[in-house]
C-alpha cells in the first residue's frame, strides 16, 4: 500500500499505566487519510493517552501495532523528525522538584523560536504569524497564556504535516483565532490530504468542520462513524447535546481481560504508597 494511501491503524493495541488494569485492551482503530476526525470522551477516558500513543511518545508492542502513515509510530522515528507526524498537546512545561510541572518561561522572543526553525517555506512561516496574529517581539516570560500557546501552536505547524494530533489545544485562544485555525486545518486536509484527530471538550463549531468522530469510554471504542452518517445529529440542536447524552448514559465498562494478563495483587491498603500516609509528611502540604 502507498503511503499517500494510508492514515492511521491500531490493530490490537494493549496499553497500561499499572499492569492489573489495562487502559486499552484489544483495541482496535483505522482513521482514513484526509480526515478531520474528533476525539471525544469523558475525563479520564483516554484520549491524552492515546493522542501520545499515535504521536509515538509511548512504545506499545510491536511494529505492526500502531501505524501512522504505514510507518511505525514509535519505531520510524523519521515521522516525526521529518515533520510528517505532528503532535500539539500539553502547554510548554518543565517539571521542578516537589512544585511538579510548571510553566516555562524562559526570555525568548517569538522571533528568535519561529525563525529559528530551519528549513521551513517562508510564505507558510508568514502566514502562520498572521494566522495566529504573533507579535516577533513577545518575549516568552512576559506574555498571557493565550499568546504563549499560539507561538506554540505556530512552531507545531511550521513544517506541513501529513497527520496532525490535536489535544485541547484551542483551549487558551479567543474565538477569533480559534475559528481561524480550525478553517487553516479544514484548508490543509482539503487541499493537502492531511488528516487530523482532534481531542476536545469543546463542541462549538464543529459539527461542520469534523468529517469523523471517534468516541472512547474508558479505553474502550464505543462509537466511530462519519459526521454525516451520526443519526443522533439530524434530531439534536447541536453536537453539544448528543455527547452530553452519551456521557450521560455512560455506565461501568467490564473488560474482558485474560486471567494471564490480569495478574492478582495481594490486598493493600490505597495508602500504603502514599506520600500523604505519614502525618509528620502532611506538614509539608499544609
Ligand atoms: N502518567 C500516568 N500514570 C498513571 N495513570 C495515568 C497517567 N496518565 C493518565 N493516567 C490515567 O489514564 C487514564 C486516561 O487518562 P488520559 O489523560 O488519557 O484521559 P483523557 O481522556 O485525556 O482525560 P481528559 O479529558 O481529562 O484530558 C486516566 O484514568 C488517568 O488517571
Amino acid at each position: 500500500m502507498g503511503e499517500e494511501l494510508c492514515g492511521i491503524q491500531v490493530n490490537g493495541m494493549q496499553f497500561e499505566y499499572e499492569i492489573q488494569n489495562p487502559l486499552f485492551f484489544e483495541f482496535n482503530l483505522n482513521i482514513s487519510p484526509g480526515s478531520r476526525c474528533l476525539l471525544v470522551g469523558s475525563n479520564g477516558s483516554g484520549k491524552t493517552t492515546l493522542l501520545r500513543i499515535l504521536a509515538g511518545k509511548h512504545m506499545v508492542g510491536g511494529r505492526d501495532v500502531v501505524r501512522v502513515l504505514n510507518c511505525s509510530a514509535f519505531h520510524d522515528t523519521k515521522l516525526v523528525c521529518g515533520g510528517d507526524l505532528a503532535y500539539l498537546g500539553e502547554s510548554w512545561s518543565k517539571t521542578v522538584g516537589s512544585a511538579g510541572e510548571i510553566p516555562l518561561q524562559g526570555d525568548f522572543s517569538a522571533e528568535h523560536m519561529i525563525f529559528g526553525v530551519e528549513g521551513v517555506d517562508p510564505i507558510r512561516r508568514e502566514k502562520l504569524i498572521e494566522l495566529l496574529d504573533i507579535d516577533l517581539q513577545w518575549r516568552m516570560h512576559k506574555v498571557s497564556d493565550g499568546q504563549r500557546r499560539r507561538v506554540q501552536i505556530c512552531l507545531g505547524l511550521l513544517h506541513p504535516f501529513k497527520v496532525l494530533l490535536l489535544d485541547e489545544v484551542t483551549v487558551d485562544l479567543d474565538v477569533v483565532a480559534r475559528m481561524d485555525l480550525l478553517d487553516f486545518f479544514k484548508e490543509e486536509c482539503e487541499q493537502r490530504g492531511a488528516t487530523i484527530v482532534y481531542a476536545t471538550h469543546i463542541f462549538d463549531g464543529l459539527e461542520t468542520w469534523a468529517t469523523d468522530l471517534v468516541y472512547i469510554q474508558e479505553g474502550t471504542l464505543k462509537r466511530q462513524e462519519k459526521l454525516s452518517e451520526l443519526k443522533e445529529l439530524k434530531g439534536s440542536p447541536n453536537l453539544l447535546s448528543v455527547v452530553e447524552i452519551w456521557l450521560r448514559s455512560e455506565t461501568k465498562i467490564e473488560k474482558k481481560i485474560p486471567v494471564k494478563t490480569a495478574v492478582q495483587v495481594k490486598k493493600s491498603s490505597p495508602f500504603d504508597a502514599s506520600p500523604f500516609r505519614s502525618s509528620r509528611h502532611m506538614a509539608f502540604y499544609r
